[in-house]
């Protein structure tokens, strides 16, 4: 198997008894090497628990995935959090960083924590920060940054363990067009290195940037669309951004 990231009849459903909720209803994804897809869909149709079942943070009620040709079901638990550490970088709606650590530090962790040397993992994390231009808040705390400056940190961190693969719940979702064009910008050149992204979203403006577009509904793909851009990637989606900083 060739793709990086490959479901077969993901199926979810969450609690038990009459408060079944059915997230999931048998989707297939395939995403080859340095490709990216764009999920899109109303709330409450599954795009989240369809990242978290592809990135190993939940584990499915039926159906498969594989990480980089490896099947995910039946992995113990350690197998699972070494494969998320080194291979995958999330990033989530609601940011999960460390309030007590700096901005610097929060980015840097996945590196370290994948066993990068602390010199590397800092100078990555900082070249990180200036390409999401947050070099100047890299010392401060999360509660000392803005939502849109949260969200930007969180991007960067989840691409400091260079991950083979990225899965992005909302990384734009609250930001201004001009922080948009930096985090795609960032997107874009960790894809043309081969990196493959899962990204959802409500903005079609992310989502005319990508590869190929998802549209979800109740649990299912609804429709599949593949988009071409020549050789722009996800900038061709930023032409006229970015200029009102
Ligand atoms: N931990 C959970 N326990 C119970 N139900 C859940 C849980 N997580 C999600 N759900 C339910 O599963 C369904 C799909 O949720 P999910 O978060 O995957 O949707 P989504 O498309 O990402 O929504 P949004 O765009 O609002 O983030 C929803 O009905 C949601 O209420």
């Amino acid at each position: 198997m060739n793709a990086v990231l490959c479901a077969r009849d993901l199926r979810m459903t969450y609690g038990r008894g009459t408060g079944l909720v059915t997230a999931l209803s048998g989707v297939d994804l395939e995403v080859a090497q340095g490709e990216t897809v764009a999920v899109m869909g109303p709330s409450g149709c599954g795009k989240s628990t369809l990242l978290q079942l592809m990135g190993g943070l939940q584990r499915p009620s039926g159906g498969e995935v594989w990480v980089a040709g490896r099947p995910l079901t039946g992995m113990s638990e350690r197998k699972l959090a070494r494969l998320r550490r080194d291979a995958i970088g999330f990033v989530f709606q609601s940011f999960h960083l460390m309030d007590e650590l700096t901005a610097v530090e929060n980015v840097e962790l996945p590196a370290l924590l994948a066993g990068r040397s602390s010199a590397r993992a800092r100078s990555r994390a900082q070249a990180l920060l200036e390409q999401v231009g947050l070099a100047e808040q890299a010392g401060r705390l999360p509660a000392d940054l803005s939502g849109g400056e949260r969200q930007r940190v969180a991007v960067a961190r989840a691409l400091s363990n260079e991950p083979l693969a990225v899965l992005a719940d909302e990384p734009t979702g609250n930001l201004d067009s001009a922080s948009t064009a930096d985090v795609l910008r960032l997107l874009d050149a960790l894809r043309s290195d081969g990196q493959t992204q899962v990204i959802v979203t409500h903005d079609a403006r992310v989502a005319a940037a990508a590869d190929r577009l998802i549209s979800m509904r109740d649990g299912v793909f609804v429709e599949e669309t593949r988009l071409s851009h020549g050789s722009g990637g996800l900038l061709s989606g930023l032409a006229g951004w970015g200029s009102e900083r």
